[in-house]
């Protein structure tokens, strides 16, 4: 993993591309979910990822984090060729997500949630460790403001702290790049500032950020660049203002003002 530095710019770096896709296709049989996309990440960016249902944003987020090879195409992570590489190996690079369907277990608090999301299973067993993983877990859960669940089970959980522990669990991991898959879904206006915040405050720090959400509102406040994609491919790309106005964009969703 790329040592912890504290950076306290706020404005991307586009002369150094965290993640560079060239070219990736991913099919499934005879559906073609991915189809030759490429597009870049830039450091300290917090890049928005969007699209209408069944685009491929979560096949493209399931190539990039390790849960499958692309069909075809190149996946560059600080320059080096990641492509095909398990989600272990990236984990340990750097990369983190979050995913739509929140997948904790149920018969542990949030704290150790959170707290078993930091350690290999091979190094959780070795009692020094245990102290310092669970102090860092009670600072993850600080971190995003679980504080008041963390000796309650998942199921006790309202919806928008289970977004927040699906955070908390992918931070535990130190990651670099963070990739998070619809963070506002089913959120209030409040909770989404909230959580726009808890990113915006991440970012600061030096972490990475690619977002998908449903929800335009929320992540063109939230993020300094947008890619579209529509059936697998690029349709846009460009500064949220431009992708707000961009009639390609407003027909691929249903021919409404993105909103
Ligand atoms: N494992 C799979 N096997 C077969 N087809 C799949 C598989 N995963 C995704 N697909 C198909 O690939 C296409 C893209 O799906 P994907 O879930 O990546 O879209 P999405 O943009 O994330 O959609 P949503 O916004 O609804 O989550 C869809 O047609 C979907 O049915």
């Amino acid at each position: 993993m790329t040592p912890q530095t504290t950076k306290t710019a706020t404005t991307p770096d586009e002369s150094t591309d965290v993640l560079r896709l060239e070219n990736v296709t991913k099919r499934f049989g005879n559906v073609t979910a991915v189809d030759d996309l490429s597009f870049a990440v830039h450091e300290q960016e917090i890049l928005g990822f969007i699209g209408p249902n069944g685009a491929g944003k979560s096949t493209t987020f399931n190539c990039v984090s390790g849960s499958f090879p692309p069909t075809e195409g190149t996946i560059y992570y600080r320059d080096e060729d990641v492509t095909g590489m398990p989600q272990y190996e990236l984990v340990k690079k750097g990369i983190s997500r979050t995913y739509q369907t929140f997948r904790p277990l149920n018969d542990r608090t949030v704290l150790e949630n959170i707290e078993l999301s930091q350690v290999p299973d091979k190094l959780f067993s070795v009692s020094d460790l245990r102290a310092d993983t669970t102090e860092r877990a009670w600072e993850l859960c600080e971190r995003v403001g679980l504080e008041e669940y963390a000796h309650l089970t998942p199921e006790e959980v309202p919806h928008a702290g289970m977004l927040r522990l699906e955070i908390g669990r992918a931070l535990g991991t130190d990651p670099d790049l963070l990739l998070v898959d619809e963070p506002f879904a089913g959120l209030t206006s409040e909770e989404i500032e909230e959580s726009a915040s808890l990113f915006r405050s991440l970012r600061e720090e030096g972490t990475t950020l690619v977002v998908i959400d449903h929800n335009m509102h929320g992540l063109l406040d939230l993020v300094d660049r947008v890619v579209v994609i529509s059936f697998g491919e690029k349709i846009a790309e460009g500064a949220p203002q431009e992708i707000r106005d961009d009639p390609v964009v407003q027909k691929a969703y249903l021919g409404g003002d993105v909103e």
